[in-house]
Parts: C-alpha cells; sequence; structure tokens
C-alpha cells in the first residue's frame, strides 16, 4: 500500500513508521491520520512484523493538529468527524508493541500521539507541549488525561493551562519518556530497543502489553487479579517452557509464538 503523508520500512522484524508532512512539520491532518491508522494496523496484521516504530523529522515529531484544516470547522464538523477520537480507537486497538521515537517538536496532538504509543524513545533535541490553550481551545486526543497519568497533576496543569514546553531531560525526569538519546541516534537506539523486543515470544509481549494497560483502566485489585489470570495462563504455552528451559540450560531461549 503506497500512502502519501507516511512512509512504512519493513526490515527485519520492525516496522517503521515515519511521518512525512516536511512542509508542515508533520501537523496531523485527516489525511495523515488516516494513513498513520491503517498503517498501523497492517503492520499489526502483518507475520513478520514484530515491533513498530512511529518517527517524524529531525526537527518535528508532529506539532499538533493541522490548525488550517481545524480553523474553519465549526461544532457540527469536529463533533460528526470526530478525527481524533477515531484515530486514538484505532491506535489502542493495536496489539503489537508501538515505541514513538520522537526528535523536536512533539506539541498538541503531536504529544498526545506520542503518548497514545506504548513508550516514549526521546531524542535529547525532543520538546513536548500541549499548547492548544493558546489557540482558544484544549487538547483533544488525551492531552489532559494521558499527560496527567505520566507525569501527575500538578505538571499535567502546568503544561495544559499555560502551553509551555518541556525539555527532553525534563520529559525523562518527569516519567512522560522512557529514555533519552543523542539525536543522531535515534533511529539506531529506537530499533534496537524494537529488536529486543522482537527476540521475545510475541505471544508474551502482547500479553504483557495489555496487563499493563489495564492498569489505567481499572482498580488496583481488578488489575492485579487481570495480571494474575493471565500469568497463570502462560503456563499453558510452549514458550513458557522453552523460556524457563533455556534459563537453566544456560543458553538462549528461541521462542516459537506457541
Ligand atoms: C489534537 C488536538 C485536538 O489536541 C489539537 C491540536 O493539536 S492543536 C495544535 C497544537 N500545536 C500547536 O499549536 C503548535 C503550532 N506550531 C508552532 O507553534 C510552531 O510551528 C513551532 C513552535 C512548532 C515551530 O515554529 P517555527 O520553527 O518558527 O516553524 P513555523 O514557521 O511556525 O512552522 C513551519 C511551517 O509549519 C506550519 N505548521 C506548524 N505547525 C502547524 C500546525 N500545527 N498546523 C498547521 N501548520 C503548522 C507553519 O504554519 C509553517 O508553514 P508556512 O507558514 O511556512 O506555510
Amino acid at each position: 500500500m503506497a500512502f502519501e503523508t507516511i512512509n512504512v520500512d519493513v526490515d527485519d522484524h520492525i516496522a517503521l513508521i515515519r511521518l512525512n508532512r516536511p512542509d508542515a512539520l508533520n501537523a496531523l491532518n485527516t489525511q495523515l491520520l488516516k494513513e498513520l491508522c491503517q498503517a498501523l494496523e497492517e503492520a499489526d496484521a502483518n507475520e513478520k512484523v514484530r515491533c513498530i516504530i512511529v518517527t517524524g523529522s529531525d526537527k518535528a515529531f508532529a506539532a499538533g493538529a493541522d490548525i488550517k484544516e481545524m480553523s474553519g470547522m465549526g461544532f457540527g464538523d469536529v463533533f460528526t468527524i470526530n478525527l481524533f477520537a477515531d484515530a486514538n480507537d484505532r491506535i489502542t486497538k493495536i496489539r503489537k508493541p508501538i515505541i514513538a521515537a520522537v526528535s523536536g517538536y512533539a506539541l498538541g496532538g503531536g504529544c498526545e500521539l506520542a503518548m497514545a504509543c506504548d513508550f516514549i524513545i526521546a531524542a535529547d533535541t525532543a520538546k513536548f507541549g500541549q499548547p492548544e490553550i493558546n489557540l482558544g481551545v484544549i487538547a483533544g486526543l488525551g492531552g489532559t488525561q494521558r499527560l496527567t497519568r505520566f507525569v501527575g497533576k500538578s505538571k499535567s496543569m502546568d503544561m495544559n493551562l499555560t502551553g509551555r514546553f518541556m525539555t527532553a531531560e525534563e520529559a525523562e525526569r518527569s516519567g512522560l519518556v522512557s529514555r533519552v538519546v543523542p539525536a543522531k541516534k535515534l533511529i539506531e537506539e529506537a530499533t534496537n530497543v524494537a529488536q529486543k523486543i522482537a527476540e521475545k515470544s510475541m505471544m508474551t509481549v502482547m500479553a504483557a502489553k495489555e496487563a499493563v494497560n489495564r492498569s489505567y483502566e481499572t482498580t488496583l485489585s481488578e488489575g492485579l487479579l487481570f495480571e494474575r489470570r493471565v500469568f497463570h495462563s502462560m503456563f499453558a504455552t510452549e514458550d513458557q517452557k522453552e523460556g524457563m528451559t533455556a534459563f537453566l540450560e544456560k543458553r538462549q531461549a528461541q521462542f516459537r509464538d506457541k
């Protein structure tokens, strides 16, 4: 499938999806969001793919929703088109792990897109923010909800009410990103991390992703019960036998996703 606003490269079990609207700092318009969701769904369905990386350009992961496209819309348009909710729903249904590799600006919908991925690896040049307040709106793709869960109420209020940007260093310190790497090595480092994940049992990776995500949606006791049930079910798999036998035999496990 050919896309116009993104590039997709599948190599060695990794799907690298690159946002590609250089004229507008990867602003998220309807076409880009639809193509991105479609590419993610195709990668999820592709048996060769075991981990997905979403990235942008050196200057911008994405500078938010496309303001030119949005500016003329009224309530009825945004309500019926429902672009961001639809994208959020489609992204959260992807079962394979998604790493956001962020360089430069990740603002508004760009920050929200990164947060909708499973974790964020940031270049030291990355800048995160929810500047929607400056446009007379609030975040609409998770910026008031996911950001608060990542960094806590105080910092989320600060970001959402002032629209200020956070550096990569502050984002790592605050728990928004998992690691910061030199900008020149962003894709290399993200690929190394993706490769490590790709070597695991895909079944177990998907189960771990589902269990971690459950912690955002439920109470601690329900989440612990869910985790326990999934943990127990792992003992019905060949990969559990292989993983533990390989440890005892002091060799690398050869997982078969069974
Ligand atoms: C998803 C929701 C619901 O949460 C809503 C949103 O996301 S609202 C959008 C939130 N994002 C922003 O408010 C950021 C807007 N952009 C900027 O503030 C600046 O562009 C910058 C700080 C990221 C970079 O500044 P600078 O280096 O000076 O570059 P510019 O000349 O401003 O930008 C270059 C070029 O890109 C166009 N651009 C940038 N961002 C957007 C955008 N979000 N939508 C549409 N177009 C965007 C900008 O207009 C420039 O284009 P030209 O004027 O050269 O044609």
